[in-house]
Parts: structure tokens; C-alpha cells; sequence
């Protein structure tokens, strides 16, 4: 008997994400490599594929199956990127443990930057925050839905369906595709709010998971990925708003940068605060100074608090 069944979705980043809690686990608390069972569990999300996320549900296509198996007891946790993790959770789940966080930054496949694209370049990418910030710094690029896993969105590139397009460093890293594309900068690209993080969520009452589970949290990671969050949910963002965000350890504090967009990428509001860590309101204070000095094209696209 296991000691702990670990649910996950079936494509090759989460399978990889479920073996590094996996990995941890044993290591942390010494035992063998029976003592976890992982379990795939199918989601809405990985099978239809041709659609924005934005249009057939948005991230509770990621979740809802593995809330599920989580809250009939098939599984004892759930590994999940955090950034397809809705920002609003259901009571009788929380978030236990996270692992340290990977390279937070975007990659460009198919050009050496976004600077170095032709004039009217087509950029495959389903993600409202990154069109917006491509087309804010080049208005004459275009952009074509891309879904799918890692590899199918490079095969589509391959088949010429896009001049290029953008990928978390943090999967490829993971995927040991340490050869595909060119980072950018943070200073150009801000990434999404939870990008790089993996994240382990359990039954807010099962109290001996979540302590199991608490001995491998990267207690940094936890900070920074909790204020990205309270930012989206003082923002009452969705996952058609055009939002990146990143939190990062400053000595004792945090420095979290955001930056709203339009849907086009015309109109941008950017804003940064400190805070001390788990101080969980000064996010939504920048959130609501963001909101205060949005023009309505921004405003529009945000619930607020
Ligand atoms: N939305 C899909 C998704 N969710 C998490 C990652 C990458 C891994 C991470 O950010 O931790 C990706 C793929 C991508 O955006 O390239």
C-alpha cells in the first residue's frame, strides 16, 4: 500500500512535474520508491485543443477533474503548474507545499528576439497576456492560436503555422529541451503571475498530508507565488486578463512588479510595491493603484476586489 497516491495530468511536463514531487518526498522523508502512487487523471483540458482556454472554460479546464478525484479521496494531492491554477480555490482544498521555483522567464522559438522578428510576423501563442505584450512593443506583429503541449506547439511552428513563437523557459527546462529558443529578458517580458511554479494541493482537512506535504515546501517560492496570487485575486482577474506579474525575495521583503494590459497591447499600466513576506495587503494595494490609474480599455477587462 502507498503511502500517498499523487494525482497529476497525463501530458510529459506534468508527468515530469509529479515524478520532482515524487523525487522530493522520498528524499525528505526517506522512503522507497513504493511509498507513492502516482495516478493520471484526465482533464477537459488536455482534450480539446483547438479553442482559446479563454472560450471553453478557462483554467478550471486544468483543475476540475483532479478537484474531483481529490474531494472523492481517489488521490491524496494534486500536482499542478500554479500558473494554470485558478486564482479563486474551493474551500475544502488548499495549496500545501510548493517546489523552488524554475527560471521564470519566457523563451522565443523561431527568432532570436522579439526585436529581431520581421515586419508583420505571425506569433503562434493562446495567451491574451503575451499577445498583448508582444503587440504593445511591435504593433505589426500578429498572433494565431497555439494550444497544445510543449511538443505539439513546436511541431505547428515546424509545419510553419507561425514565423515563431513563445514557451515558459521553466517547461522546457524540465522537458530537458535546454536547446529550444532564447530567453528574454524580464525587463522585456514580464511573465505570467505564477510562471515556473509547481504547486501540490491537498483536502483542507486532511491534516496529515498537508504536513507530509509541508516538509517540501520552498518556503520563498510559497511567498512570492501567494502575493502574485492576491494580486490576480484583488485584481479580480481572469484568465482572459492581459496580467503578468512576478514576486521576488528582497532581503527580508518582497518586490512585486505588474503590468496590466489592453486586449490589443495599445494601453499598458505598470506599478511595483514592497512588503514584508505573507503580509497578504499589499498586493491588493497595488492592484487597486493599478486599477485607479488604468485607462478604461485596461479597467474593463478587470472584476476589481
Ligand atoms: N499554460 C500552459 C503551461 N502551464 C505551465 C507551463 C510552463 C511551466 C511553468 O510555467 O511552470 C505552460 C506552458 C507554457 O506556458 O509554455
Amino acid at each position: 500500500m502507498p503511502r500517498l497516491r499523487l494525482g497529476t495530468r497525463g501530458s510529459p511536463l506534468a508527468l515530469t512535474q509529479a515524478a520532482m514531487v515524487r523525487a522530493a518526498l522520498i528524499e525528505r522523508h526517506g522512503w522507497g520508491v513504493d511509498d507513492i502512487a502516482v495516478t493520471v487523471v484526465k482533464t477537459t483540458g488536455d482534450r480539446v485543443q483547438d479553442r482559446a482556454l479563454a472560450e471553453i472554460g478557462g483554467k478550471a479546464l486544468w483543475t476540475k477533474e483532479l478537484d474531483r478525484a481529490l474531494l472523492d479521496g481517489d488521490i491524496d494531492c494534486a500536482v499542478h503548474s500554479m500558473k494554470d491554477v485558478e486564482t479563486i480555490r474551493p474551500v475544502s482544498i488548499a495549496l500545501a507545499a510548493m517546489l523552488p521555483r524554475a527560471d521564470v522567464r519566457d523563451r522565443i522559438i523561431g527568432a532570436e528576439s522579439v526585436a529581431a522578428l520581421r515586419e508583420g510576423a505571425v506569433v503562434g501563442t493562446s495567451s491574451p497576456r503575451r499577445a498583448a505584450q508582444l503587440q504593445h512593443r511591435r504593433p505589426d506583429l500578429k498572433t494565431v492560436l497555439f494550444r497544445g503541449n510543449v511538443d505539439t506547439r513546436l511541431a505547428k511552428l515546424r509545419a510553419g503555422e507561425a514565423d515563431a513563437t513563445l514557451l515558459a523557459s521553466a517547461g522546457l527546462e524540465r522537458l530537458e529541451r535546454h536547446d529550444v529558443g532564447t530567453v528574454i529578458p524580464l525587463e522585456e517580458m514580464l511573465p505570467a503571475p505564477s510562471q515556473g511554479a509547481v504547486g501540490i494541493e491537498v483536502r483542507a482537512d486532511d491534516a496529515a498530508t498537508r504536513s507530509l506535504l509541508a516538509a517540501i515546501d520552498d518556503a520563498p517560492t510559497s511567498a512570492c507565488v501567494r502575493a502574485e496570487r492576491a494580486l490576480l485575486a484583488a485584481l479580480g482577474a481572469d484568465c482572459q486578463s492581459p496580467v503578468a506579474a512576478l514576486a521576488v525575495p528582497d532581503g527580508e521583503r518582497l518586490w512585486l512588479r505588474a503590468e496590466l494590459y489592453s486586449e490589443d497591447g495599445a494601453e499598458r499600466i505598470g506599478g511595483e510595491a514592497r512588503g514584508a513576506m505573507g503580509d497578504p495587503d499589499f498586493p491588493a494595494r497595488l492592484a487597486a493603484d493599478l486599477l485607479d490609474r488604468a485607462v478604461p480599455a485596461i479597467r474593463r477587462l478587470f472584476a476589481g476586489p
